[in-house]
């Protein structure tokens, strides 16, 4: 049974699912804080389970010897070590929609609190004094609101703010002009949101690219008196120029949910009047916490008991539907890239994958990365479905899909061709009805092979006599053969062999087989079968 720790302060609904599920859950909301005590703990679970406390480092994943699979209830993995979590196998999944409303709620409530000052006139009321003359606001209607980052949140705040009789502009690369006219927002560049925002409202991920997205340089090209919310990220706002923009009366105040380094207990902005703080607040409702405890919840337990993938950040997604149906492919493009993986020894240079019919209608980035992963493995040893793709791209490897209409007599196949510094090798194979993988084509030959623990491989000149010399070099060897798989390209010329045997092939074996007349090369060859 799988076994998940939620080591932050989620909706109790998420350990209801696991439970439900049939998973082992550990809830210890507190757990994350403590990173020492994370670390020692961590190497017994399938699964963790966190929201923003608990920071998922290089450390902690180097401790977490079984971890398959790290859900964050929300949507900034900005706390998880995505490399280091990539790199070892382990998929990291989000919540990307959960929290979306209730956080652009959020910077909608600083804005309007921001305008009329709601939390100072509230702190001087309670403490009796009736400063009316004190506070005095700015209408909103007519106002023109600035949005960085129109993506999910970005794009409620907008509407939100048309709703609000506003003028919104918005900054962000990737936003189509028709997504832009459907919102109502008038998209602009950088600088000239910079130039008009009254109101300007952040809501991009923390990126190199938005880290101090408003710099001092920025900050100087906005109107004076522009207001500042920021419900995104901390680090997209350099604090001490925002403090120096305040102090010197360029901007009016700031709203800030969100911080550089958190928890914030102390900061250079606490304490000015013009400055609004909530502590990542953004997605703190009862509706947002329970949707995103049961979103990471029931994704977790779809991926450890089934292997459904949804909402990762470092994987292909695969349905809950597709799975089932997919399983046997993968498993043959792990096994395909496994073969080509033990046949060869120098450096792969490219590798194509092309699927046919029936495989070229499913998910074929799941096949792919578990070709990689396969054909990865005897070269680098820990290596999955997760870290293949990113382990193929570090080491150069061109990787090219090519998917094809039904063309043979196969409903659908896989053929893996790689190309190395010394030769070009491919490998096909398909699923029965039984769902067993096959292995149909070696080096463009054709033969009709189930693959199994053990397996000898090996390529010859067709000549009389040496399938006789192999089974008796086998035979007297003690190695007992189970099945016998041939083809050859024409008569005399290539011949391959692939043998099913019951133990491992020793290299002295391999040896006397290399030294049959006409034999070209010898491999052993092993599959991981159920
Ligand atoms: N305060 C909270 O509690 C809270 C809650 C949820 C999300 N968040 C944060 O809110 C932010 C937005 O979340 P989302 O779900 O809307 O993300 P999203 O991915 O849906 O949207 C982000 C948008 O930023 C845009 N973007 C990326 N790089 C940009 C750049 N250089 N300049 C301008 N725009 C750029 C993207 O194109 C995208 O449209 C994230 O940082 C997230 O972590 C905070
Ligand atoms: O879990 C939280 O409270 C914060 C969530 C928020 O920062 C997010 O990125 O989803």
């Amino acid at each position: 049974m799988p076994k998940v720790l939620v080591s932050d302060a989620l909706s109790e609904r998420a350990v209801e699912i696991f439970r439900e599920r049939g998973i082992d859950v550990d809830f210890q909301p507190d757990l994350g804080k403590d990173k020492d005590k994370l670390a020692e703990v961590i190497g017994q679970y399938d699964g963790l389970a966190i929201r923003s406390a608990t920071k998922v480092t290089d450390k902690i994943i180097a401790a977490a010897a079984n971890l398959r699979v790290i859900g964050r209830a929300g949507i900034g993995v900005d706390n998880v070590d995505i490399p280091k979590a990539t790199a070892r196998g382990i998929v990291v999944m989000n919540t990307p929609f959960g929290n979306s409303t209730t956080t652009a709620e959020h910077a909608i409530a600083m804005m309007l609190s921001l305008a009329r000052q709601i939390p100072q006139a509230n702190a001087s009321t309670h403490a009796g004094k009736w400063e009316k003359s004190r506070f005095m606001g700015i209408e909103l209607t007519g106002k023109t609101l600035g949005v960085i980052g129109c993506g999910n949140i970005g794009s409620i705040v907008a509407t939100r703010g048309v709703g609000l009789k506003m003028r919104v502009i918005a900054f962000d690369p990737y936003l189509s002009p028709e997504r832009a006219q459907q919102l109502g927002v008038e998209k602009v560049d950088l600088d000239t949101l910079l130039a008009r925002a009254d109101i300007i409202t952040l809501h991009t991920p923390l990126t190199d690219k938005t880290r101090n997205i408003l710099s001092r340089e920025a900050l100087a090209k906005t109107r004076k008196g522009v207001r500042i919310v920021n419900c995104a990220r901390g680090g997209l706002i350099d604090e001490e120029a925002l403090k120096d923009a305040i102090d010197a009366g360029h901007v009016a105040g700031a709203a800030l949910d969100v911080f550089a380094v958190e928890p914030a207990k102390e900061h250079p902005l606490f304490g000015n009047e013009n400055v609004i703080c909530t502590p990542h607040l953004g997605a703190s409702t009862e509706e947002a916490q329970e949707t995103v405890a049961l979103q990471v919840a029931e994704q977790m337990a779809d991926y450890l008991l089934t292997g459904a993938v949804t909402n990762a950040v470092n994987m292909p997604s695969i349905s809950a539907e597709e799975a089932p149906r997919l399983k046997p492919w993968v498993r043959l493009a792990e096994m395909l890239g496994s073969f080509a993986g033990q046949v060869t020894e120098s450096a792969i240079k490219e590798v194509e994958i092309l699927f046919e019919g029936v495989a070229s209608e499913m998910n074929v980035k799941a096949m792919t990365s578990a070709a990689l992963a396969g054909l990865l493995r005897p070269q680098v040893g820990d290596v999955n479905m997760v870290s293949a793709p990113i382990m193929a791209k570090e080491r150069g490897i061109v990787l090219s899909e090519v998917k094809r209409d039904k063309m043979g007599v196969f409903d659908g196949y896989i053929r893996l061709t790689i190309q190395t510094e010394k030769q070009r090798r491919s490998v096909a194979g398909t699923v029965f009805s039984d769902g067993k993988p096959r292995f149909i084509q070696i080096k463009g030959i054709n033969l009709d092979a189930e693959p199994a623990a053990h397996m000898l491989y090996t390529t010859n000149a067709d000549k009389p006599g040496y399938i006789g010399a192999l089974g008796t070099t086998l035979g007297e060897a003690g190695v007992n053969i189970a099945a016998f798989a041939l083809g050859r390209d024409k008569e005399g010329g290539d011949a391959i062999a692939l043998l099913t045997v019951d133990d491992v092939v020793s290299d002295a074996v391999l040896e006397k087989v290399r030294d049959l007349p006409h034999v070209l090369q010898a491999k052993r060859v092993e599959f991981d079968v159920e």
